[in-house]
């Protein structure tokens, strides 16, 4: 086992990287209930900051990655760089390994060889995930739990939060987020009461509400309707603009297309385009693969994605 799969697995084990206090998601184990469970406060509240990081140090760096998910190799060899203030998108078909990649990247699959530095300090290292915003693929905000709206993007808002109460700074950035994502006036309602486009977008404002440097989305437009999809375009934009690092896993670029740097493109584990974003992408895209979103309905059509076999 290498050194980073016994820290995720030590991790895993005392609650610490699900736990960390990861602004939106707050790690593992909070992934499925969304809201129900708080970080440890004196783990949120940790110092962060670490002495030796270098300000201009890369806030994602993968080297050679590789993970094995029940006995099968999942990510054979990966490398990706996500640079200060750039908006990359990671696409690929099914399951070629994006979620993986990505929930590497936050702890919650341990790698089995290669290297992750985020900001410049090595995973293992790592402790400051305030400044990361995840927001996992498609999941429900409630958890069985009675939950608001608000509460559950206030969840978001932990890491950043010392002993004692919100503050006004944390009060104004919850409303903040749930002004951008267009949910401010379902701000006391049940989460239980939302549609699933809703859902996602209270839970792209409770990793906002943190204000992560790094905003880190698993297929933020699955299954939300076309309206709500240019809200979040909107929002995004707007993080982007200030300054913000982005990494997104899509399917498709969609109304996203315009924010969009870089793409990289995975393949049966493995990079096959580092580049600008492919142009064929897309509804109408070269003819080739197949592409079946897992939550789409059982008689939907299939996205074409060609640069996606
Ligand atoms: N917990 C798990 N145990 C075993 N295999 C897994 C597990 N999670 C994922 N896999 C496998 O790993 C591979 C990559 O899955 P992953 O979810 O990373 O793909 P993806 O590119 O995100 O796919 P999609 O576009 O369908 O979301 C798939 O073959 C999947 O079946």
């Amino acid at each position: 086992m290498t050194e980073e799969a016994m820290e995720a697995e030590e991790a895993r084990t005392s609650g610490a990287a699900g736990n960390s206090g990861m602004a939106g998601n707050s790690g593992a184990a909070r992934e499925e209930s969304g809201v129900a469970e708080a970080p440890p406060t004196a783990r949120a509240a940790a110092p962060a900051e670490d002495p030796a990081e270098d300000p201009a140090a890369d806030p994602i760096s993968l080297r050679g990655a590789t993970a094995t998910l029940g006995g099968r190799p999942v990510l054979r060899g990966i490398d990706l760089t996500v640079r200060r203030g750039e908006v990359v998108a990671l696409l690929g078909a099914n399951g070629s390994g994006k979620s993986t990649a990505v929930r590497s990247i936050v702890g919650q699959v341990p790698l089995s060889g290669g290297e992750l530095t985020l900001f410049g300090i090595p995973r293992r290292r790592f402790r400051d995930w305030a400044r990361i915003g995840y927001v996992p693929q498609r999941t429900t905000a409630a958890s069985g739990v009675p939950a608001t709206v608000r509460e559950v993007v206030s969840a978001g808002r932990l890491a950043r939060r010392r002993f004692g109460p919100p503050r006004k700074a944390d009060r104004a950035a919850v409303q903040r987020a749930l002004e951008l994502v267009g949910m401010a006036d379902r701000a006391r309602d049940p989460v239980s009461a939302l549609s699933g486009g809703q859902h996602q977008r209270v839970l792209i404002a409770r990793a906002l509400a943190g204000e992560p440097e790094l905003l880190i989305m698993d297929e933020p437009m699955a299954g939300v309707d076309l309206a709500s999809q240019e809200i979040l375009a909107g929002t995004l934009r707007e993080q982007v603009a200030g300054g913000s690092t982005v990494l997104l896993v899509l399917h498709e670029l969609g109304p996203l297309e315009p924010l969009i740097d870089r793409a990289v493109v995975l393949r049966d584990g493995c990079v096959v385009h580092d580049g600008p974003p492919p142009k064929a992408v897309g509804q109408h895209a070269l003819p080739g693969h197949d592409h079946v979103h897992p939550h789409a309905a059982p008689d939907a059509e299939p996205i074409r994605t060609g640069l996606l076999t």
